[in-house]
């Protein structure tokens, strides 16, 4: 989307270096902690594809699939190839594109699908099955004791077929603690490569994730995978208190998209990390890749990038009142925890509002460089500017038309006289 035309690129602009040791690591660091050392597994292509609008072609799979690899993400998770002959097809196909990404498919926790999924080629196997009472009584209707036979043969019968495979308790925050804990200690014991949570309703808060984890750490010694519904706002969090208390794996969609409001978004999760490691951040991912990949997805899905939106949001990086704009130019840092050019993005001060300042003005005239324009000329313009933008919001270009016309003016000492023409922002036109 394009930046407001209000608005004054500001990139270069940046007048104090950063200081070298990050301000925003942890103060005390906790080794069982993975903030500096975590993997996203990027479910777009299979949480995504629940997402209400999307239906998305193969052509449109293998473009998602190239883009997210080349963020970088760790892994990429597909739909099962149980859902349908196409869904089949295409966990083959993406297997065979030889991304850096592994290849994961994710499927009930059945004999069945499991066959199906290693038939494709991928990586891995995501196997995942409720149970909470709701959904032992209304989803599958099965007992713990039946689950836990049935993850044992389902995990044996992928591994022995040399495959990655993770075991995942859906609703997991609805679940009996014992009943969790016992189940994960069994699916462990035969070495399941990763146990996976989810809060399948988004109901958990971020104590409680932290909790969950912290404990389910000291029971297995395999890797933790998170995944986390947003249906109240936590998702996010939720995510950064489970690698917090030792998760590894995060599950992540572009946009969040994913079954009702969805699911972590990839790009809210990236700047997340960067403001808690941005060296680690950096050296791992493409962040100006997110940009595209969010485009791309927002388009196969006909929805728009929502105006706030993490990074990407066409206000993301963009400053307005005056006491912001005079200490942002000053030092980005003062009010940014995201560098923008980071992540290919460009930093907006907003001058043509009655919230502007005299400073943010300044900045103005120098950029178009009316050298002879003074500090009070400055607020003399930031004084009518805020006259004018009282009847409506003025865009950049009418504020260089004040400025210019100003400035010309000041040649033959005509500029208050030229000030006092205007009463109305309509007569700035370009
Ligand atoms: C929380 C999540 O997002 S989990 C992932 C959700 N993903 C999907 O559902 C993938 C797309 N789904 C589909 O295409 C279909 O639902 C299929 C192919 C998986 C199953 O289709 P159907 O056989 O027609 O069954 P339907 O969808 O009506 O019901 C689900 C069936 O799976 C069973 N089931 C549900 N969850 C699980 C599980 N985790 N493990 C094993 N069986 C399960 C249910 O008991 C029910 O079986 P039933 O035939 O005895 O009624
Ligand atoms: O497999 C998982 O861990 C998560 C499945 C899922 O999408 C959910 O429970 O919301
Ligand atoms: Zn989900």
């Amino acid at each position: 989307m394009a930046p407001p035309r209000d608005s004054t690129d500001t990139n270069d602009a940046d007048r104090v270096r950063e200081p070298i040791v990050s301000p925003y690591m942890p103060k005390y660091p906790d080794p069982m902690s993975n903030i500096s050392n975590f993997k996203i597994i990027e479910s777009t292509l299979r949480e995504g594809e629940q997402f209400a609008n999307a239906f998305f072609s193969t052509e449109k799979k293998v473009e998602i699939a190239k883009a997210l690899d080349a963020i970088g993400v760790d892994y990429l998770e597909l739909t099962s190839p149980a859902a349908s002959e196409q869904s089949f097809n295409d966990c083959k196909t993406i297997s065979n594109l030889g991304l850096k990404a592994k290849i994961l498919t994710h499927t009930r926790c059945h004999m069945d699908d499991a066959r199906l999924a290693i038939e494709t080629g991928v990586d891995g196997v995501d196997v995942v099955i409720g149970t909470s009472s709701y959904l032992r009584e209304f989803s599958h209707g099965k007992d713990m004791d039946y689950i836990t036979t049935k993850a044992i043969e389902v995990i044996t019968y992928i591994k022995d077929q040399g495959k990655e495979v993770r075991f995942s308790t859906e609703d997991s925050f609805r679940s009996d603690l014992v009943d969790l804990l016992s189940i994960y200690k069994a699916v462990d014991k035969i070495g399941v490569h990763r146990v996976g949570i989810a809060d399948t309703v988004g109901c958990a808060n971020p104590r409680q994730v932290y909790e969950l984890v912290r404990t389910l750490r000291s029971v297995v010694n395999c890797d933790i995978e998170c995944h986390f519904h947003n249906d109240t706002g936590c998702a996010i969090a939720n995510a950064y208190a489970a690698l917090e208390a030792g998760a590894t794996h995060i599950d992540t969609s572009v946009l969040g998209i994913g079954e009702r409001n969805g699911i972590t978004p990839l790009g809210g999760l990236l700047a997340r990390m960067y403001a808690a490691d941005k060296q680690y951040v950096l050296d791992k991912y493409d962040l100006k890749q997110i940009r595209d990949v969010e485009n791309i997805v927002a388009s196969a899905v006909d929805v728009t990038v929502p105006f706030n939106n993490y990074i990407t949001g066409y206000c993301a990086f963009t400053h307005k009142a005056g006491i912001h704009a005079k200490a942002i130019l000053n030092n980005p840092s003062t009010y940014e925890i995201l560098k923008p050019e980071d992540f290919g993005m460009s930093r907006y001060v907003s001058i043509g509002h009655r919230l502007t300042g005299w400073n943010a003005v300044k900045n103005r005239i120098e950029q178009l460089q009316l050298v002879d324009l003074t500090e009070d000329d400055a607020k003399t313009i930031t004084a009518k500017i805020k006259e004018l933008a009282d009847i409506r919001p003025l865009s950049l270009e009418n504020v260089d038309v004040l400025l210019r016309q100003y400035h010309s003016a000041k040649q033959t000492s005509n500029h208050l006289n030229v000030l006092q023409q205007y009463v109305n922002p309509d007569q700035l036109a370009v």
